[in-house]
């Protein structure tokens, strides 16, 4: 699969698969392409080249067939996008109320049973600017959660959190994958914190996925790149202008190891 945005190539020669009921991390440094694989996954960007399929099902072009295929994927963007005139619980509410004729009394026990889900049952009458960054994240975790998608998607969960915050939330999305038999995608450059919940890593970087793998085996892994990943350092052959990185080859991709025979999703 390629994707480009205009003109430009993001990530070419990419093939992933993400096994249902799995964690799957997409790290990689700044602009090399993470979002835009998560814009796939959702319909938002359609490949240059290749295909993707989410639940066993080509992703639809078309507007009202998207838009049913995304109630099942529930996405955390980076932002929280809480609407701050509205409480903690009225901002769960919203896409229950959009896209469910439930009474508004079911729609109360939902919204009650989705932020007790992320800790916070007692938080929903609470406004926003109530709330600390990490409530405000289980906030919006809760609204991710709230039709009850199979699919998780994370762009970067731990923007602006402390340590504790990021901990709760990792561990979280954890629990709630597990709990709720979901399969979730976290696109994150937060390595430490993303990986020991991960069943399977990728790593995008100079316009491709130069890792698919398990967190075992890219700590092992001795390639210099991936090492410089890990390790953070400014100098290696991650170009730090991804940009410039536009006049190096992209680096072949390694295909996942599918680790249940019916994927959520694949990109090829
Ligand atoms: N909507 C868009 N239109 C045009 N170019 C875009 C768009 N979104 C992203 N890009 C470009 O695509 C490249 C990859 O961006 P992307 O956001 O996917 O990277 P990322 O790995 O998620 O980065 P970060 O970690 O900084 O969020 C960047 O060079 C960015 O400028």
């Amino acid at each position: 699969m390629r994707l480009d945005r205009g003109a430009r190539t993001i990530l070419s020669d990419i093939d992933l698969v993400v096994p249902r009921g799995s964690i799957t991390a997409i790290l990689g440094p700044s602009g090399s392409g993470k979002s835009t694989l998560l814009a796939a996954l959702t319909g938002e960007l359609a490949p240059a080249a290749g295909s993707v399929e989410v639940f066993g099902q080509a992703v639809p072009r078309r507007h009202r067939e998207l838009l049913e295929l995304r109630k099942g994927i529930g996405v955390l963007l980076q932002g929280n996008g809480l609407l701050t005139d509205l409480t903690a619980g009225e901002n769960v509410a919203l896409p229950l109320r959009a896209h469910t004729r439930l009474p508004p009394p079911v729609i109360e026990q939902l919204v009650l049973m989705k932020l007790h889900a992320v800790g916070l049952r007692t938080a929903a009458d609470l406004y926003p600017r109530e709330l600390s960054g990490g409530m405000a994240r289980r906030v919006a975790l809760a609204r991710a959660l709230a039709l009850d998608p199979p699919l998780m998607l994370y762009d970067e969960p731990l923007t602006g959190l402390d340590p504790i915050a990021s901990g709760v939330i990792m561990s979280l999305i954890a629990r709630l994958n597990a709990t709720l038999g979901l399969s979730s995608v976290i696109v994150s450059h937060h390595v430490r914190e993303t990986l020991p919940i991960a069943d399977q890593v990728l790593v995008t970087a100079n316009r491709g996925i130069v890792f698919a793998g398990t967190p075992a085996e890219l700590e092992a892994s001795d390639d210099p790149l991936l090492r410089q990943f890990l390790r953070g350092e400014p100098d290696g052959p991650i170009a730090f202008d991804p940009a410039s990185a536009a006049s190096h080859e992209a680096t072949p991709a390694s295909p996942a190891t599918p680790g249940a025979s019916r994927p959520a999703t694949e990109a090829r």
